[in-house]
């Protein structure tokens, strides 16, 4: 049986090179919510964030104290049983147990972790997430039923290399062993089935700092196809996954979402796509698109009036004196290098950083000299940076470097003004401002003359208000998308409740109320223009003097 599809989509006809896909069953404008999935197949932590995540509600609790929340849980408790799987409360302890973990998941906990303590002590004790996403299909029958009718692309997956078929065998092998189900031909037969189409099917949930958090799969969700050029995007509220729209869309027209980072080179894109099994055939890829191409056709730039890049000309015509004078596309340049930059630095030791980061910097000059900061990888090079000073307690470099991204990468990448990432690096600009605010102007070190340089510019600005006009940014945009749930914007309502509370602010708070009111009032304009975008363009343009400064020109 198809699986039943929520209010405001509907499964369209099936084609033979792209199988099922979901409908609109009315028209939808940029932002709007299409949809709510409920009843996932699979809703489970990821097992690095176990010990710190409910694992029914699946509400975080923050390793940084300062990041706690009305939104996020002061307490998780282990199940005594399986001390594995976590609950915020004995509410959702109980619907859990009832749902699945009563169903034979805590017994596969159990003895996975009897498992451990006698096999392999020293290892972690908690099985890997595909693993706990098999187990949680397996012991409910109806999900077993549902993901079923899911594409799994079995055979082929078997024609991957060698790794991946043997991993999946021992996913099902190992699944089978914890639920105490015989190893038959038959069972083992499902199980793999099961792994594949999870494979197919399932999304990575992320948390405020984007890492994997948590895996996911719904069986109506699943019936989406993809592209690089997407319309829709989904966003995870606790146990519903809730489809927006990214742009216009006219009823009857497909909804395509994107399964990967839609801004990797081609190269990239297509080797994150290898376990869907299709050739992208989406204009990016087609026409191996740079992301100032894919913005200019963003058909509703005129949104960006209120934000932090209002000039719409530039977005339109980001080049507009030199584009004939390129060597080559912004994209060959930038497909030429990745390969060897491709590598995340997250998490990689601090000493490795400090040599990788003027390789890379180096490698990406042909873009430098183009301008081209919104290509991959050089803003990755500029995320990346900011993420090496904030680790080296260098805060008004990190601080700049990623004000840098916001305004010179970030839109062209990402052209809703609502999107995830570029209201998440307003929020860590935010968080680093109210930091500076806080603090000393550094004395001068031999290092430190150009952060103390940055340091003084900010200590003359009102950095309370740039920070405040930005959390009424973030909090309009997550209210027009109807993301209030999000745990982004629970942070920042927090944290704009904080500086609205503050004393003496009666004035400031009064013109940003006014700004986000009329925010093209000629007063609005000229408060928003002075005392809010032109100290952070200032501040991101210390960006490329300490890249050059630090890393080689
Ligand atoms: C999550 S499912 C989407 C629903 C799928 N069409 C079905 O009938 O079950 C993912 C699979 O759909 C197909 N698919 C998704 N996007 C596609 C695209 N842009 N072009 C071709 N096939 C696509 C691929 O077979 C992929 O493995």
């Amino acid at each position: 049986m198809p699986p039943t599809l929520p209010s405001g989509v509907t499964l369209g006809p099936a084609s033979a090179n792209r199988g099922r896909c979901v409908i609109a069953t009315q028209a939808y404008g940029p932002g709007d919510t299409i949809a709510t999935f409920e009843d996932p197949c699979v809703a489970i932590p990821e097992s690095s964030h176990l010990d710190r995540t409910c694992s029914h509600c699946l509400k975080v609790k923050p390793v940084n104290s300062s990041m706690n929340s009305s939104a996020t849980p002061s307490s998780i408790r282990a199940c005594t049983k399986c001390q594995t799987a976590r609950y915020c409360s004995t509410v959702c302890q109980k619907a859990n147990w009832d749902l699945v973990h009563g169903k034979g998941e805590c017994k596969a906990m159990r003895r996975a972790r009897q498992f451990t303590a006698t096999m392999r002590a020293g290892s972690p004790d908690y099985l890997p997430t595909p693993v706990r996403a098999l187990i949680q299909v397996l012991v409910r029958p109806e999900m077993a039923a549902a993901v079923a009718e899911m594409e799994g692309h079995r055979e082929k997956q078997r024609e991957r290399e060698h790794k991946v078929w043997f991993d999946i065998q021992l996913q099902a092998r190992g699944s089978l062993h914890y639920v105490g189900r015989e190893d038959s031909s038959e069972n083992i037969d499902e199980a793999i089935g099961i792994v594949c189409k999870l494979m197919v099917n399932s999304f990575s949930m992320r948390d405020t700092d984007f890492d994997e958090s948590g895996f996911y799969t719904n069986a109506a969700l699943a019936m989406i196809n993809h592209s690089c050029v997407s319309n829709a995007y989904v966003d995870f509220v606790g146990r519903k996954a809730v489809l927006h729209a990214s742009r216009a869309i006219k009823e009857g027209e497909e909804i395509e979402i994107s399964y990967i980072e839609d801004t990797n080179p081609r190269a990239q894109r297509q080797k994150a796509l290898t376990q869907y099994h299709f050739t992208c055939a989406c204009p990016r890829c087609k026409d191996n698109l740079d992301v100032y191409q894919v913005c200019q056709r963003y058909p509703h730039l005129e949104m960006n009036s209120f934000s932090l890049t209002p000039d719409l000309d530039k977005l339109r015509n980001p080049f507009p004196y030199r584009p004939q004078a390129l060597s080559k596309p912004f994209q060959q340049m930038a497909d030429e290098i990745d390969p060897s930059c491709s590598e995340p630095l997250v998490g990689v030791d601090i000493a490795v950083r400090s040599k990788e980061l003027p390789r890379r910097w180096k490698l990406c000059a042909q873009l430098r000299k183009a301008e081209a900061y919104a290509v991959d990888p050089l803003t990755r090079v500029f995320s990346e940076a900011s993420v090496y000073f904030l680790q080296l307690g260098n805060i008004q470099y990190s601080l700049a470097l990623t004000a840098f991204v916001l305004l010179h990468c970030d839109t062209f990448r990402e052209p809703e003004p609502f999107a995830s990432h570029r209201l998440k690096d307003m929020f860590m600009v935010t968080k680093a401002l109210s930091y500076t605010a806080q603090a000393p102007v550094p004395p001068p070190s031999r290092n430190g003359a150009l952060a103390t340089r940055i340091a003084k510019f900010l200590s003359e600005k009102k950095q309370i208000t740039i920070g405040q006009t930005m959390l009424r940014i973030i909090l309009h945009y997550s209210v027009m998308t109807h993301s209030e749930q999000s745990l982004l914007y629970q942070h920042a309502r927090d944290l704009l409740t904080e500086v609205e509370d503050l004393p003496g602010r009666k004035d400031e708070n009064a013109l940003i109320d006014a700004f986000v009111k009329n925010p093209s009032g000629q007063g609005e304009e000229c408060f928003f223009k002075t005392v809010v975008l032109e100290p952070l363009q200032t501040l991101a343009g210390f960006a490329l003097e300490i890249m050059n400064t630090e890393f080689g020109k």
